[in-house]
């Protein structure tokens, strides 16, 4: 019997995230590895940074009011009554006097200001200021960085590197992260082959394995199940396995409505599908499914429509389950710099590249890596667009 698919609106794919929920299980991770993983807690700071007042620069500590009207002609002169050490608690500083200070160092106690060593000169028992300095000048404030209980990153955060740096400055060693998502990846076809074996006419090497699994490698753990050939019984199993042992399971290839297209009926069998079938070109054929809390996505076969769908909804999907409150895919405008041409009723991703600041589509077939490889970003043309001219601003999604 001929199968026809029921096709949705492909704004129904990019919000599949919303009918998944966090896993709420955390593990400890020391601040050199943190880089990416998702805060499981608001992280409040212990302390305030800096503890006390502190000279941002080398110079001297002063009253700023006593620099007042002094020039390079007209140098006022304060006596020096010290040096501020960096590790030595805060010494003191009396009217008519300075301390020396280094960067870093804690600010001198009554001063109130800090003249840069190149604008005075020592002078004997005193030092010649050549320019006056307003009151705090060249001082970080005691809490000026952040305060005592302030919020350092909030629950559902990607931790980047400047996050790491801000958590290690507060004293931490550890931080609780959400734990990353195992996904179960799977490909599928006859046709398809490892690596490990010999090329012929008849085969074609498993791209979207490898592809699956670097795409998602920032944002959860790849488990490849392996290729499995055109067998329900074969996919069964992997789907057991899978539904045991991993949160999410992204399968490619079968999801079209061949004889050997079973991907839709093991789903049925573990799960729900959702959707099947979108109006978008390409990978017109993407599967959704679900079993309680594990997201199921049987992609396209080919590689072109795996690249984009994993970018729009694979990996949407995954900072959810992830923890992170920011999963929608990243998006931004810009003018384009060729006619396309497009068939409404369907929503065309065009792979693109930026050049003399406009976008430039670059045209290829589902069946295409090489070009999506090079391009920059995704360019969406809308449903009601039969074509977009040059000139007109276009909407693209990055690349993750
Ligand atoms: N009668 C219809 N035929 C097709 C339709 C349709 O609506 N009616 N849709 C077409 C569209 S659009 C797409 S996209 C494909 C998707 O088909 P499948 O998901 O069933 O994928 P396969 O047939 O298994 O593979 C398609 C293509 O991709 C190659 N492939 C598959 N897996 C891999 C892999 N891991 N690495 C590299 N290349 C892979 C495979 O050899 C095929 O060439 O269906 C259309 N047909
Ligand atoms: O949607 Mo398919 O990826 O066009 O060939």
């Amino acid at each position: 019997m001929i199968k026809f698919l029921k096709l949705s609106s492909y704004q129904k794919a990019l919000s599949f995230c919303e009918l998944f929920l966090p896993i709420e299980v955390y593990e400890e991770i020391n601040v050199f590895e943190l880089n990416n993983r998702v805060s499981f807690e608001d992280v409040f700071s212990k302390f305030s940074l800096p503890m006390s007042n502190r000279s941002s620069v080398d110079g001297f500590a002063v009253f700023s009011e006593e620099t007042f009207g002094s020039s390079e002609n007209t140098p006022v002169l304060l006596k020096l009554q010290g040096e501020q050490k960096v590790n030595d608690p805060p010494i003191e500083v009396k009217k008519g006097g300075c301390v020396r200070v280094a960067t870093g160092s804690s600010l001198p106690d009554n001063s109130d200001g800090v003249v840069m060593i190149e604008n005075a000169k020592i002078s004997g028992d005193f030092v010649e200021i050549y320019k006056p300095i307003s009151y705090f000048e060249n001082v970080l404030k005691k809490g000026e960085d952040f305060k005592e209980g302030s919020v350092l990153v909030n629950k559902g955060k990607r931790i980047n590197f400047r996050d790491s740096a801000l958590l290690a400055a507060a004293g931490f060693e550890t931080i609780k992260v959400y734990r990353k998502p195992r996904v179960a990846i799977i490909s599928t076809g006859d046709e398809i082959i490892s690596y490990k074996e010999k090329i012929s006419v008849t085969k074609i090497y498993d791209a979207n394995g490898p592809l699956i699994a670097n795409g998602i490698g920032k944002y959860a753990e790849a488990f490849f199940l392996g290729v499995v050939k055109d067998s329900k019984k074969d996919l069964e199993e992997k789907f057991e396995y899978a539904i045991e042992n991993c949160d999410c399971i992204f399968i490619s290839g079968g999801s079209s409505v061949g004889e050997r297209d079973y991907i839709e009926e093991v789903i049925k069998n573990f799960g729900e599908v959702i959707y099947h079938g979108f109006l978008v070109k390409p990978g017109k054929p993407l599967l959704l499914g679900k079993r309680n809390n594990i997201p199921i996505i049987g992609f396209p076969g080919h590689p072109l429509p795996v690249m984009i769908h994993l970018n729009l909804v694979g990996i949407p999907v995954l900072k959810k389950l992830g923890g992170d409150k920011n999963y929608y895919p990243k998006s931004n405008k810009g003018i384009l710099g060729d006619p396309v041409f497009s068939i409404p009723g369907r929503v065309d991703l065009i792979m693109g590249y930026r050049k003399d600041n406009l976008i430039i589509p670059l045209l290829s077939k589902s069946d295409y890596i090489s070009l999506a490889a090079k391009s920059e970003f995704i360019i969406k043309i809308p449903e009601d667009r039969e074509i977009i001219l040059e000139g007109e601003e276009v909407e693209i999604y990055l690349w993750d």
